[in-house]
């Protein structure tokens, strides 16, 4: 089967600082002051043409870092990305400019994927009428909810038809029937055998959506593989997690988050 995603050693590092001052400070005596945080970290892993993949991992570990690198909307600090194909990423905010009407998004976004005139004013009506969003089309998009947004970028991304399509956490925001008929839409696209990457904290959404997992914790890919196999370790995983007391979840967290940490003062 061809390869249609090949994430080679990707490393995301922010630079972290406690104060205004400390951050000021680094500009003008660049590396003096602050420290580095790796987001995620040596990630590699390659997905084929068809494969539906499920990026969990408890907050914070780095799924939405990944799939926005994976989209091209972030640029990795080390290492590549190989796409095969057109992604689109959805999240509640991807790509959308709330300063511009939904209607000017629609616009925007399909001038970018290269869209003629005509074929935007042909997917216009389909993208209105997925998003259900009525007369709010017309209002800005700092106006809306975050499950509006969530609509806007959905309709917007599967009317584009793309050849990978990422959805990070897209489904949660939203009400219970435009999630059906959004995962109805994901259904249809796995069936034409695209590219899907899924982050989402529903878990049994997870295992009988995807068809491999990546589970990713403290910055690094821990498991990949087959959904029935990552899965239970992963449920086994946070059911233990989830036993732990607030104090030693913290103590989890702190020793993942000592481990991101490069140059510390
Ligand atoms: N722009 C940024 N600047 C600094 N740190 C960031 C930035 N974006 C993400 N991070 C940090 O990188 C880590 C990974 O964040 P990310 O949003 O990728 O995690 P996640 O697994 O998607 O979390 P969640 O499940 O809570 O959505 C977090 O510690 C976060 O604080």
């Amino acid at each position: 089967m061809a390869e249609s995603v090949i994430i080679k050693n990707v490393t995301k590092t922010y630079r972290m600082y406690k104060t205004k001052g400390e951050q000021l400070k680094d500009l003008v005596l660049p590396g003096k002051s602050g420290s580095d945080f790796n987001a995620i970290e040596d990630i590699s892993f390659a997905v084929e043409k068809g494969d539906v993949v499920g990026l969990v991992g408890i907050n914070g570990s780095g799924k939405s870092t990944l799939s926005n690198i994976i989209g091209g909307i972030v640029p990795p600090t080390s290492g590549e990305v190989i796409v095969d194909g057109e992604v689109n990423v959805i999240a509640i905010n991807a790509g959308l400019n709330s300063q511009l009407t939904g209607i000017e998004n629609i616009e925007f976004k399909c001038l970018l994927m290269g869209y003629s005139k005509e074929r935007i004013a042909k997917v216009m009506p389909e993208i209105i009428e997925f998003s259900e969003l009525g007369d709010f089309i017309y209002q800005p998009v700092k106006k809306y909810s975050s499950g509006m947004k969530s609509k806007l970028g959905f309709a917007i991304s599967v009317t584009a038809d793309p050849d990978i399509l990422i959805i990070d956490e897209a489904l949660s925001v939203g009400d219970q029937t435009f999630a059906d008929k959004s995962l109805a839409k994901m259904n249809e696209y796995k069936k034409r055998g695209k590219t899907i990457f899924f982050v989402s904290h529903n878990l049994s959404q997870v295992r009988s959506f995807c068809t491999k997992i990546a589970w990713i914790e403290g910055g690094h890919l821990r498991e990949f593989g087959p959904t029935n196999i990552v899965m239970k370790n992963y449920s086994e995983f946070i059911k233990k997690y989830h036993k732990l007391s607030p104090e030693d979840q913290k103590a989890f967290r702190d020793k993942l988050a000592n481990r991101r940490k490069q140059n510390n003062k």
